[in-house]
This record gives structure tokens, sequence and C-alpha cells, in this order.
């Protein structure tokens, strides 16, 4: 959660923007998600959790852990031992040396890289979390945000628990040892059924593996194949080509997976199931490679940049530039559907993170300069369809706008292969402040005027429910698109009251149509 206001005022004599703290270049991009990784049974646990976590890098970049377990009665322990290693910074930051994973010995691991949607970002929220009880050792690594955390949080503080961190994913535990059920497996489907909002969870144990995801499937979780008895769980398929595996199957919404005894176990803990994966998933976070419930991300987004070009043509245009990464594929598309070429007019410092944050206002119009920089020979008195997949704030996407024109761009028609971002999304992605989304009560031409562009427009909700085309029997074929529209899958819990008064505060004119927050699970 954040706590900057709305601002963006723009210096005309500097030629800035000069209201914003150098945090505000952070957010004003949708940060990404958590990345999860397990494996069970193989020798090398560890080191295919490492290389899982370098494929989900994209998802979180604050900081990254391993645990891992050795078998029981190894060393004459009464108990599976446990070791755990974890800190703050990238995956390659954290993992530099080979001893790393000696001392991660064993055949079951789990791996975690975090970006913060609750609690701050110390080392005592870097998951894997591991829990040293009498009787078991369990760790646990979650990606998704719990909407009602507060409230279980405190309940569970009033019955005596002591928390060791600040980060929701703890609580699960917690309500796993005070579940009044007899086993573990129904203690963990007792306290899944206790958690509301964005959640898939890995918990391993020194014999087990579990996988679970929430009600609605915000977020992805895959099972994969290593062979001879080995598996694995990962956030995206892309960890599992990493790492050699073969792809079984998605966990599915309210479906609580256990891998024992080389046996693979599926179960629902909840009858009130229905998907609604997060929009943005194929949008922004997932990398290009993954499949999710079968739709390949990049054909997905390829698709939505075909969509753009039939919806919002640009006949008048040179050629067709995508803001690298993230938005590459649909710039293909708009390319290849409106016959226009498809240049590399942008490029990427592939070594700068997707945050990249600065000090200074002037340090950070370095940043965005050294993350991103004009290829002129290109776009020298060229007319440019500039493709991205999303605006939040819009504050990036002025900056290189900017460029552009700097860089000798006659034109610049931004295309966005997605709907405008208008409300706030509490499963996991770290925007929940309406006040921070430039589309929440701001016209179409506002926005333009704001980026500098000379012409805006954004991919219809259709548009992208038939890009991604998940053919789910549910609302919007399976989506969550809350973040256009308004229509939350699930009630919002601690959000709520906070959620309103913001809609109120930036005085939204479809307001009373759109936000309209469901209970299509509980
Ligand atoms: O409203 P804005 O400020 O323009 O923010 C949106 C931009 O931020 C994201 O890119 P990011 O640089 O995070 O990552 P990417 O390289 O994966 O596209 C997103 O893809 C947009 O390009
Ligand atoms: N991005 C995420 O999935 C974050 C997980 C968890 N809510 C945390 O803040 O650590
Ligand atoms: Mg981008």
């Amino acid at each position: 959660m954040t706590e900057t206001t709305f601002m963006h005022e723009y210096d005309a004599q500097a030629g800035e923007l000069v209201s914003c703290d150098y945090q505000d270049i952070a957010r004003d991009e949708p940060h990404e998600e958590c990345g999860l990784i397990g494996v069970y049974h193989h020798c090398d646990a560890s080191l295919l959790s490492f290389f899982g976590l370098i494929a989900l890098q994209h998802r979180g970049q604050e900081g990254a852990g391993i645990v891992s377990f050795t078998h029981l009665g190894k060393d004459g322990a009464a108990q599976p031992r446990v070791y755990q290693k974890r800190g703050l910074g990238l995956v390659s930051e954290v993992f530099c040396q080979r001893k790393d994973f000696s001392e991660l010995p064993g055949d079951i691991a789990l791996g975690h890289v975090r970006y913060s949607t609750c609690g701050d970002a110390s080392i005592n929220n870097i998951q894997p979390f591991v829990f040293r009880f009498s009787d078991i050792n369990v760790a646990l690594a979650h990606n998704g945000n719990l909407v009602n955390s507060i409230t279980l949080r405190k309940r569970l503080e009033d019955q005596g628990a002591i928390f060791n961190s600040t980060s929701d994913s703890e609580i699960l535990m917690h309500l796993i040892r005070h579940s009044s059920k007899s086993s573990f497996h129904e203690q963990i489907k007792d306290a899944l059924f206790q958690v509301k909002g964005g959640f898939t969870y890995i918990l391993a144990t020194g014999d087990e593996l579990i996988g679970a995801c929430d009600p609605c499937g915000f977020r992805p979780l895959v099972v994969g194949k290593l062979g001879d008895g080995a598996y694995c769980m990962a956030s995206e398929s892309c960890a599992l080509n990493q790492i050699g595996a073969s792809f079984l199957f998605d966990v599915e919404p309210g479906e609580v997976v256990f891998i024992k005894d080389g046996q693979v176990t599926r179960e629902y803990y909840t009858s009130h199931h229905q998907q609604a994966i997060c929009a943005m998933e194929y949008i922004y976070f997932a990398r290009p490679d993954s499949v999710i419930h079968d739709v390949c991300v990049h054909t997905a987004r390829k698709r939505s940049g075909e969509i753009l070009a039939h919806e919002t043509p640009c006949p008048q245009a040179d050629l067709v530039i995508g803001v690298p990464n993230s938005s590459l594929s649909a710039a293909m598309g708009y390319a290849e559907a409106s016959g226009l070429p498809n240049e590399m007019g942008l490029v990427k410092n592939q070594y700068i993170g997707r945050t990249f944050i600065q000090p200074t206002q002037a340090e950070r119009r370095r940043g965005v300069r050294m993350k991103l920089s004009a290829v002129r020979k290109i776009v020298e008195g060229k007319s440019i369809v500039m493709v991205d997949d999303s605006i939040v704030r819009g504050t990036t996407s002025r900056l290189i706008v900017a460029l552009l024109f700097e860089a000798g761009a006659r034109e610049v028609h931004v295309r966005i292969a997605s709907p405008a971002l208008k409300y706030p999304c509490f499963y996991g992605i770290n925007i929940s402040d309406t006040r921070e989304l430039i589309a929440a009560g701001h016209s179409l031409e506002y926005i333009r005027s704001f980026i500098g562009a000379t012409s805006l427009a954004y991919l219809s909700e259709q548009g992208l429910i038939k890009a991604i085309d998940l053919h789910v029997d549910a609302p919007y074929q399976g989506l969550c698109m809350a973040y256009f529209n308004g229509d939350y899958p699930t009630r919002l819990f601690d959000y709520e009251q906070d959620y309103k008064a913001s809609l109120a505060e930036v005085n939204q004119v479809p307001l009373k149509h759109a936000s309209h927050i469901t209970d299509r699970v509980q």
C-alpha cells in the first residue's frame, strides 16, 4: 500500500513534472507479482529452485529466498531438517556462490521472489517463511494479497498468536495451527477457506509439497513433472521450461494439490469457486513464453495488438513501435494487422529493472533515459504508432512520448493494448488506491494532453476478452476485469471502506453503475 496521493503537476517553465517525489517513478508502473517455485523429490532441489526463480525474476525484485528439506531421520534427526537462505535484492544477488546450494541440501525445496503488497520491504517479510513446530517443520510461500488480513491478524493475535512478519502471507500458517481439524490436510483446507482475496500458496514439509489457488484463481500456478517421481509447481510455466519439467496442469480456482509419496492428489477446499484470473497477468505481469490456462501470453498480447489496430487504426502513420519489454508482442500484432512496419524505435537497457528509481527529479529523468532510449535514425521525421500495454499514472508514458519527439518524431499516436485502468486492485497488484490511477476521473483528452501524444486510444473491454480468449463459462470468459470496470468478483473486506472513500474523492462519473463489488465465490 502506498501513501502517495494522486498528483502530477507539470511545470511548463522547467519542462518537467515537479510534484512527484522520486518514489513515484517506481509507483507509476504496475508492480510485479511474486513468483513461486517448489521442487519435490529431486536431488538438486535447491539448485532447480534457483533456476526457476531466475525465470520468475520479472515477478519480484525486492528479495528472494529458498528453503530446503532433508529426509526424515537423516543424520539421526528426529524430524526432516530444514535449511533456509533469503535476502534482499535480485535472485543472482542473494544466491551468488555455488556453496549456497550445498548449504541448502535435500530433495524438497521451495523458492520465492517478492514484490511487497502488504508489509514493508524488510528481510523479515522475505519468503519462504519457515515455521518450526515440535511435530513438523513447514515452509510457506505466497503470491497475491489477502483482503481480510487485518481482521484475521487481529483475531489471531487476540487468541495469542505471535507474528514474526508484517506480511499478510504469514496468516495462513497461524490459521492452520489454530484449526481444530484432525489432520494436516484438513487443517490446510480449513485455513484456505478462511483467507479471502488473491492467493496462490506453495507449502513444503520434509515429505510433501502442497499448492493451492484462491476460489477465483486470480494468480496462476502450474504443476509439472521432472521424471522419476520428481515433480514441481511454479507461478508460471516459463519456470517449468527453465528446469526441464513437463507441464501437467494448471491449479484450478479453489483447488489444493498435495504431492506426497510420489502421488499427486487434487481436491477442492471450497465448493464456491469461479475463475476470474487477473487480466493483467496476460497484459503485463507474465513472461510472454508462459502459457496460462492453455493461452500463450505472447499470443494473447499479439492478438490484443491486432484487435487494437482494427478498433483504432492509424493509417497515416509510417511505423509501429513497441515500448520494451512487455508491449513488444502487442506492437507486433498492431503492425501485422495494419500493414505497417514494426520498428525498434525504443531500446531498453536490460540491466535496469522494471522499476528503476532515483532520488531527485533530475536523476529520475535521467533514470528513465537510462532505461529507455529512442533510436533517432528510426523515428526522425516519422509519424509513429507507439504501442504500450498499459498506462497506470501516465508519468512514464509521458516521458517516453517526449523522448520520441526529442528524437525527431513528427507525430506520436499512442495505442494502449488494454482498457483504461480506472479501479485499484486488491488481489496482488500494488495499486490499491483509486487516486493513483490517471484514468480514474480523467477524460481521454486529459490523459492524451498529459502524456503529450498526438492521439491516444485504448483497447476495448470486449477486445481484451477476445484477445485472451479463455472461453471459460464465467463472467468475462473467466477474467477479472475489475481494474477496468470496478466489477470485483469478491467482497473487499478490510479494503472496502477506503475504496469507497477514494471513489467518492476522485468523483468518478460511472461510480453508481461501474463499481459493483459482487460476491461470486464466498
Ligand atoms: O503509466 P506508466 O507510468 O506509463 O506505467 C506503465 C508502464 O510501466 C510498465 O512497464 P515496465 O517498465 O514496468 O516494465 P516492462 O519492461 O516489462 O514493460 C508498463 O508496461 C508500461 O510500460
Ligand atoms: N506480490 C505478492 O504476491 C506479495 C505477497 C505478499 N502479499 C507480500 O506482500 O509479501
Ligand atoms: Mg512497459
